[in-house]
């Protein structure tokens, strides 16, 4: 469904990187590491089409990424989820209000009233519903910024260093609804420093790791 074939990056100086390949089937789950400014984020915005390849083709969902018009790309990117490193959310807006934003602009309303309850119950935020996201703790903004990115029913979910600034447990608690999520069928990509998250997860998922380093992205690597 994401599909990277010989793609290489530049923002305008050297190439980040060259000739990366990588597919990412339904119902895989896979782990995106490597050192800092080995370029993790700009590959994510790659597959979610936030970037346009330099060189090489990128094809999300048996589309060129570059063959998207504007209307297509809105409804692309609400097949895909996504966890932004710093959640990005409206600081003016309780927390269920931030979650069920991107349904409130899809105009699908009772939709959004229907499901939060559900999806706050999921993340365990319900007593948190009303607050501001300044007033959450890392670990609760990183669930209420999963909680939105799965709103709309997205087919894959792409998470860019969910359990940075948290602690162990929250850590695993994110992990855990990561790993339900891809056991309902959702793809998922997660780019992290963090190599006992990937651990904890070997156990309980069949992941991949890829590993991103000077340039080259090495597929199946042990830990
Ligand atoms: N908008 C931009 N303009 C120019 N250079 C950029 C831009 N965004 C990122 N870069 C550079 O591209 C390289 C890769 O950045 P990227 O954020 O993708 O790395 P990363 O592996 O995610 O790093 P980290 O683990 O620290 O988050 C870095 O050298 C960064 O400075």
């Amino acid at each position: 469904m994401i599909e990277l074939d010989n793609v290489g990056y530049s923002y305008g100086g050297a190439e980040l990187y060259a000739q990366i390949s990588l597919t990412l089937t339904p119902g895989s789950f896979h782990f995106l590491t490597g050192p800092s400014g080995a370029g993790k984020t700009t590959l994510l915005k790659l597959c979610y089409g936030e970037l346009l390849a330099t060189t090489g083709t990128v094809r999300l969902f048996g589309t060129d990424a570059r063959n998207y018009g504007r209307d297509d790309v809105a409804m692309m990117r609400r097949r895909i989820g996504v966890v932004h490193q710093d959640c990005q959310f409206l600081d003016h807006l309780p927390i269920a209000e931030n979650i069920v934003l991107p349904l409130k602009v899809a105009g699908r309303e009772a939709e959004a009233e229907a499901n939060l309850p559900d999806l706050l119950q999921w993340v365990g935020l319900t007593d948190q519903a009303q607050q501001l996201p300044p007033q959450l703790s890392g670990g609760e903004r990183q669930r209420a910024a999963l909680a939105r990115a799965v709103i709309m029913s997205p087919e894959v979910i792409i998470a860019d260093e969910p359990t940075g600034n948290i602690d162990w447990d929250m850590s695993q608690r994110l992990l855990t609804l990561l790993i339900e999520l891809n056991k309902m069928g959702k793809t998922v990509l997660v780019a992290t420093h963090d190599l006992n998250l990937i651990r904890a997860a070997k156990s309980e998922v069949s992941a991949r790791l890829l590993r991103l380093k000077g340039g080259r992205l090495q597929a199946g690597v042990e830990l």
